[in-house]
């Protein structure tokens, strides 16, 4: 898979394109209609497949807006996108001139990169301030020779997925019903970073993350699975989300120990995929307390894991 940030370095390919737009935080089961929708049809027209994308929420350019706080950094898109078999995502600058398009200039400039075809989800809204709808897209498509396919929306039980949603569940902790939208475990990206090195002291080592601002769940202990870069095996392991209020009572942090594992991992990239919440974060009263409670944090979690 390219990564490209501007839509101008497709310019001259080789190739016809189809091109799914949006915003695409999550890449839950309703994007994914949409993005395999393009990915097909390339294969089928022996052409390439683009997801088009912006570097920021587009909200971040609508004044009247708040801008969320977003499910995916830009490295797990990467990895979401990679693993749907995508050729070219395109992370546009949202800036001044990009945002100021009209929605049929917009259009122009997808056929010159030779775009055959567009795929868009029902509630998708493009062109200067948002100034056009699907269906005004589908009519202009037709004077500019790009076919625009629109995509039904995705529904859970009685709810439409849509990542507004989804970041809600994610801010109550509803693991269950997240992963059942998204169509995967919630994870988290990091490189592994120094802490305090409290870990070893207790007996319970734990991979630090580099944080990026974006949602996380609920303070509080979770089973997780974890990959490790340069390991091919799939750790278990055990994380507390939170600012450890026995030890330290800092920022936020995002520390895993890993179980059945010694090796020092600093600098690597790290994926925690967050399974179940165990329990709650706790201030205890003495390291004792805190070091028994880690104990039994993993003895639960292996339990959990032998009797699935
Ligand atoms: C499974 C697990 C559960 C934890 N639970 C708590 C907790 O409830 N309260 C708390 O203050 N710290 C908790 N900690 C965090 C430890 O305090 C933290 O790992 C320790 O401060 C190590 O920090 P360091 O990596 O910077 O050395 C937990 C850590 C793990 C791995
Ligand atoms: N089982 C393990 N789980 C997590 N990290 C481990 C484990 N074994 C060794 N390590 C290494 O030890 C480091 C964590 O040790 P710790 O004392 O908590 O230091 P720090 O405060 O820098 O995180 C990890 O970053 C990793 O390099």
């Amino acid at each position: 898979m390219k990564i490209i940030d501007d839509i101008f370095q497709l310019k001259g390919k080789n190739h016809d394109l189809c091109v799914a737009i949006g915003a695409f935080d999550g890449i839950h089961e309703g994007h994914k209609d949409v993005i395999e929708g393009a990915i097909k049809r390339a294969k089928k027209i022996g052409g390439k497949s683009v997801v088009f994308t912006f570097d920021k929420h587009p909200k971040n350019f609508m004044s009247h807006k708040t801008t969320p706080k977003l499910i995916n950094t830009k490295e797990e898109k990467i990895h979401l996108l990679e693993k749907l078999g995508v050729d070219y995502v395109i992370f546009q600058k949202f800036d001044k001139h990009f945002s100021s398009l009209t929605p049929l200039e917009f259009l122009k400039l997808l056929k010159t990169i030779r775009t055959r075809e567009i795929f868009v989800g029902f509630n998708f809204r493009f062109g200067a301030g948002g100034a056009a709808t699907v269906d005004d897209m589908i009519e202009m498509g037709k004077t500019c020779g790009i076919e625009v396919n629109k995509t039904n929306p995705v529904t859970s039980g009685k709810k439409v997925i849509s990542s507004t949603l989804i970041r809600e569940l994610i801010t109550c902790g509803e693991l269950d019903r997240v992963k059942n939208l998204l169509g995967y475990n919630l994870f988290i990206i990091g490189n592994v970073v120094h802490g305090k090195k409290y870990g070893h002291q207790l007996g319970f080592p734990t991979a630090n993350l580099k944080l990026i601002d974006k949602i996380y769940p609920p303070f509080g202990i979770y089973g997780a699975k974890v990959q490790i870069e340069g390991y091919d095996k799939v750790y278990d392991g055990v994380v507390n989300i939170g600012r450890n209020p026995t030890l330290k009572d800092g920022e936020l942090s995002v520390e895993t120990h890993i179980l059945d594992f010694s090796d020092y991992i600093y600098g690597k990239k790290v994926i925690v995929e967050l399974i179940k919440h165990l329990r709650d974060e706790k201030k205890f009263n003495s390291i004792d307390e805190l070091k028994t409670a880690i104990a039994n944090d993993v003895l639960i979690w292996k339990g959990y894991l032998q009797n699935k």
